[in-house]
């Protein structure tokens, strides 16, 4: 079953503005989205496009030009975001130290007592396959395992909110599962998390609920399954000769043909008529379906 929209604090932002230097360059122009309670949200935009610093804004490290964050209805405060998971773009790991006590250190930062803060620093260790490594030095770790290492650092102490700049980069897939997997949990207890990702493939099949940001500004927000029913729906045809005639159609833009199969863009209900007609007249039709857009598609469409 997929998740649901929890009655626990969303984490929203309204109108969100970071403006840099005399130039001036608005690296994050206006920006509003809501990322529920209890969801996976979905962060995503070409380099440069704004993910960092709104992230930053939202974590207070980044001082915000105008707008606000706002958790649980009203605006967050230094405390509320003590309790928010953060990982940022810029990793933070001391290489000479041991991985369990540097996580530990962390943990106890978060006021976890040294008991518990080993306790939840090794059963994550061992959930992401890292139970080996505890006494290595950060520095002795594979890039993806230092990830790990940081991974585990913004999940400890029950965070209220996770927000988290990439967390998916640099993993292989049986760290990514593990990940979901700890996500879910986070999820399951309520809490919003907000993760940047430029895997949209990973995008798809996790969020619930996607932000697509373009030169600082929002430019699609919503549950994917609403923006691929508003993207641009292709059509499927599969006849018995080559359909390389679909291209002459009126109304109707070839993307692909393939021998007998053709997927097509129409500009409205007519012109897909008008291909159904002019495949029937030319012979047999085995398929002509409408093709959902994928979130590739989507993100090209609102990005272009
Ligand atoms: N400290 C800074 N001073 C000046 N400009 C900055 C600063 N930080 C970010 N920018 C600019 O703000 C814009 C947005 O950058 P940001 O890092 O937020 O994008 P992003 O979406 O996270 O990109 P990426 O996917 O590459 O991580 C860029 O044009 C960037 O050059």
């Amino acid at each position: 079953m997929s998740p649901q929209h929890t009655d626990g604090p969303d984490l929203e932002v309204r109108d969100l503005t970071r403006v840099f230097g005399a130039g001036p360059v608005r690296a994050v122009d206006g920006v509003s989205f809501t990322a529920p309670s209890g969801l996976l949200t979905g962060f995503v935009g070409a380099n440069g496009a704004g993910k960092t610093t709104t992230m930053r804004m939202i974590m207070g490290v980044l001082a915000i030009t105008s707008g606000e964050v706002r958790f649980g209805g009203r605006p967050a405060t230094t405390q509320d975001r003590r309790t928010f998971g953060y990982m940022p773009e810029e990793r933070g790991l001391y290489p000479k130290q041991a991985v369990l006590d540097q996580l530990v250190y962390l943990a106890r930062l978060r006021g976890i007592d040294a008991t518990a803060a080993r306790a939840e620093v090794l059963d994550h260790l061992d959930r992401l396959g890292l139970a080996g490594r505890a006494r290595d030095h950060v520095e002795k770790l594979s890039l993806g395992n230092q990830q790990r290492v940081q991974i585990i650092a913004a999940l400890m102490g029950a965070p209220r909110a996770l927000i988290l700049d990439e967390p998916f980069s640099g993993l292989d897939p049986a760290a990514v599962e593990g990940m979901v997997d700890l996500l879910r949990e986070h999820t399951a207890r309520g809490v919003p998390v907000l993760f940047s990702s430029h895997q949209l493939d990973l995008v798809e099949r996790l969020c619930e609920r996607l932000v697509v940001l373009k030169q600082g500004r929002v430019v699609a927000d919503g549950a994917p399954a609403d923006l691929q029913s508003t993207g641009t729906v292709r059509h499927r045809l599969v006849v018995s000769g080559d359909a390389g005639w679909a291209r002459g159609v009126p109304g109707i833009h070839a993307i692909d043909v393939d021998g007998p199969t053709a997927l097509v863009e129409a500009v409205d209900d007519t012109a897909v008529q008008r291909l159904l007609t002019t495949a029937l007249e030319r012979g047999a039709v085995h398929e002509l379906t409408p093709v959902r857009p994928t979130l590739a598609q989507i993100y090209r469409e609102v990005t272009a």
